[in-house]
């Protein structure tokens, strides 16, 4: 029964609660995990939530843990909510061998190829499955959405937002990988997912899928922050293209380009307050 959240830990945590669940996922055929944070508020009326998506070589404990993000999501009353980076357990011949593909590297989004195909389905997943078992199980208000992430999980965040308009009401992201199709990650991760034909990429890059928008799917704008030692800025992540996508389609973009700051979790805490108050300005306007 994936409705069924089986609590695997739980922490007093700013007068919420840090919990790390677990659930036998229809869409994946697998258990996943997942760590929920309610805070305080969620005691009394179901609050809103932000899904964040983490990178590679992440699992559903690292933001929980490095994030920072609790205490200013009890002060709002936020939800946060973020599940696992890849199924696990699948049993694919060479899995786990690799970083950047496969377990811990799903790029969030339905494979079609195998052997990966049957289970790699964290798009249907998340926005299937996960999203209305919120909603039903949780005190999440699931007409109150914003998701964000971090590097793969930042191309995950833009993606998911820009595929599937009206579920998410607001969208950020750290250091994404902006144009998946033009980087060496992306390019392997698609190869391998999706097949060699590259027309089907495009609509799994966020640069593309703002191309094509018609108008500004968030006119409230999007939140990106990058730090400029990131060791794979250069090569991987292309901001600019996502930037100059967003200029074509007249979508406000609040890209911060900061000194100093490397790609890994001391950035990301360093702003996260900023993309907290960035959703909460957006989930909590009235409607
Ligand atoms: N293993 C890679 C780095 C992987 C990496 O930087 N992962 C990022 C997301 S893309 C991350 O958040 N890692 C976990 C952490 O920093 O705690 C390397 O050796 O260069």
């Amino acid at each position: 029964m994936s409705g069924l959240l089986r609590t695997l830990a739980e922490h007093r945590c700013f007068g919420g609660v840090q919990r790390f669940l677990e659930h036998d996922a229809h869409e994946i055929g697998l258990p996943m995990r997942l760590s929920v944070f309610l805070p305080p508020q969620a005691a009394l009326a179901k609050v809103p939530a932000l899904i964040y998506l983490a990178g590679l070589t992440c699992n559903e404990e690292t933001f929980a843990v490095k994030g920072g993000a609790q205490r200013l999501a009890a002060e709002f009353g936020i939800a946060l909510i973020a599940p696992d980076t890849s199924p696990r357990g699948a049993g694919v011949e060479g899995e786990a061998s690799d970083w950047d593909f496969g377990v811990a590297a799903s790029f969030y989004l339905d494979a079609t190829q195998a052997p990966w195909a049957p289970h790699w389905r964290m798009e249907s997943y998340l926005v299937r499955e996960l999203l209305p078992l919120l909603g039903e199980r949780l005190p999440i208000d699931a007409e109150r959405l914003g998701i964000f992430g971090h590097s793969m999980g930042g191309h995950g965040a833009l993606t998911l937002a820009l595929r599937h308009p009206g579920s998410f009401k607001s969208v950020s992201a750290f250091a994404p990988v902006c144009a998946p199709a033009q980087c060496a990650w992306g390019r392997k991760a698609f190869t391998g997912y999706l097949g060699g034909d590259t027309a089907g990429w495009q609509a799994h890059d966020a640069s593309r899928l703002m191309q094509r928008q018609q108008a500004a799917p968030f006119p409230e704008g999007i939140l990106i922050d990058q730090g400029l030692e990131d060791k794979f800025l250069a090569d991987q992540l292309h901001p600019h293209l996502f930037e100059a996508a967003c200029r074509e389609v007249a979508q406000p973009l609040t890209l911060r380009r900061h000194i100093g700051y490397d790609h890994g979790y001391y950035f990301v805490q360093s702003f996260m307050a900023d993309h907290l108050k960035h959703h909460q300005r957006i989930l909590f306007q009235p409607s």
